[in-house]
């Protein structure tokens, strides 16, 4: 077994006073998931993410435009944002740490160094396009919807700067689309100007496309293994094919946050890797969790639990006072790499200082697991509910398995929490705010509606 859950300090077993989930729960909820775990596995036509690991067309086209560019280029620079950034940059900081951008393009294997730009604060964009040599760097743009905004905009000034580096017709060479196959204005570039595209099936939504050509082809590029990745998340998929709670890991995570959630109050949910690697994976979380499942029910009541990224052992010195000692509304799932007991040997110095020497001996390996134990175990004794997710080793199966997991036991808590997982209406708003304000065309409703709110009050100001 590859990935593990020990959930024990959710149960009330562990807990003072009994007060977590029972086992009662537990078996009631069996049924509901049932449910939701048939709901969920009939719509492989609608849910292009259950399919993806095994999508070998896919992937084999994606493999191929990897291919065509080796050796042109050093650098990889990344255009897009949300759903179309997190995951690459998940897979990067994993699998390719900051280190490995040091290195030679020996040591590199060939492979470019990424970049990936998922904001339009000038500051950041300017200074990596003065440090980037346009006429050996490949541009991806990924945006599912061919149309947001933020990459838009990158879009038009990182075109504009290869144009002038590398001159009009060239600067079409440097650059690869990954979005919808028929629709967006990505596409109608793509088409005009004969840019290599790889497609974002319709069917999958952009939280849930890491492992469509969005994370494939920038992990490709940078040497990691796709198939592997894949492979660990067709794992994931094989052994979800039960619905029994026993064995289908992703479907007992989505039951016990939802259980702790609507039944215990635990709605800020709080992903922690005790790993370095990991910290991205739990912003990535984020993104799927809360834009998942935060939103109204068609009854029109809000639901949704609050997705919390922190990393162990450092956030032991700052967040973890607040999980245990604030309120009683949260849950700490910890992501803990097995293996590491001999790496990073503690040299033996100051034997004759105590708050030193009890260090000999001992491995930082060491010392990062049984922090993490200590604060399961801490955490725990004050009442607050906690699991241990555990990965054998940070690789590319163990990224797909991960992804896949979250990914799977979000579809899985949407019918739970009776919310659609898929869409994103909240973000509608602001969005036509502000292309009313950006004079696009079509917003003129919206405008109406901006110029009706309250505009900052004097009296409110100081
Ligand atoms: O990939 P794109 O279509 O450019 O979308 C990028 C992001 O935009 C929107 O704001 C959605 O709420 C996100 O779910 C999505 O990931």
């Amino acid at each position: 077994m590859s990935l593990s859950l020990d959930f024990t300090n959710m149960m009330g077993a562990a807990l003072p006073h009994g007060a977590g989930i029972t086992a009662a729960q537990l078996t009631d909820a069996s049924d509901a998931f049932a449910k939701a775990h048939a709901h969920v596995h009939a719509m492989q036509a609608e849910l292009g993410f259950l399919t993806l690991p095994v999508n070998e067309a896919l992937r084999d086209a994606t493999l191929a435009v990897a291919e065509q560019t080796r050796g042109r280029f050093d650098d990889v620079l990344l255009l897009g944002i949300g759903g179309s950034a997190l995951g690459p940059i998940a897979l990067r900081t994993a699998l390719r740490p900051p280190a490995w951008n040091t290195l030679s393009a020996d040591a590199r294997g060939g492979h470019p160094r990424l970049h990936v730009l998922d904001n339009v604060d000038p500051a950041t964009i300017a200074a990596t396009l003065a440090r980037l040599d346009l006429s050996r760097t490949l541009v991806l743009v990924i945006s599912k919807s061919g149309g947001t905004v933020e990459t838009m905009a990158q879009y038009l000034i990182v075109r504009e700067a290869l144009a002038r580096a590398v001159g009009e017709d060239a600067a079409r060479q440097h650059l690869v689309f990954i979005t919808d196959p028929e629709v967006g204005a990505l596409r109608k570039i793509a088409r005009a100007e004969g840019i290599t595209t790889l497609e974002v099936p319709p069917n999958v939504g952009g939280r849930f496309s890491v492992l469509s050509p969005v994370g494939m082809l920038p992990a490709a590029l940078i040497g990691i293994d796709v198939k592997a990745l894949l492979a660990g998340a067709a794992d994931v998929m094989t052994r979800a094919a039960s619905a029994d709670l026993a064995t289908n890991l992703p479907g007992t995570f989505a039951v016990l946050q939802h259980i702790a959630d609507t039944a215990h109050g635990r709605s800020v949910q709080v992903l922690m890797p005790y790993a370095d690697p990991l910290r991205d994976l739990a912003l990535w979380f984020v993104q799927l969790w809360a834009e998942s499942l935060g939103k109204l029910r068609s009854d029109g009541t809000p639901v949704g639990p609050t997705p919390l990224p922190a990393v162990g052992a450092t956030d032991q010195h700052s967040q973890v006072q607040l999980f245990m000692e604030g309120p009683l509304d949260k849950t700490v799932t910890f992501i803990t790499v097995k293996g590491r007991e001999r790496d990073g040997m503690i040299p033996t110095r100051h034997a004759d200082i105590p708050e030193l020497s009890y260090l000999a001996g001992h491995t930082l390996g060491e010392l990062i697991d049984i922090e993490q134990r200590a604060t399961a175990g801490a955490l725990a004794a004050r009442g607050r509910f906690n699991a241990t997710l555990a990965i054998d080793t940070v690789d590319a199966f163990h990224l797909g398995a991960l992804m896949q997991t979250f990914a799977l036991a979000t579809a899985y808590a949407g019918v739970l929490y009776e919310v659609n997982a898929f869409n994103q209406p909240g973000v509608e708003l602001g969005k036509n705010f502000a292309y009313a304000m950006l004079g696009r065309a079509g917003s003129e409703q919206a405008r109406a509606e901006w110029d009706a709110l309250p505009k900052p009050d004097p009296r409110y100001r100081v």
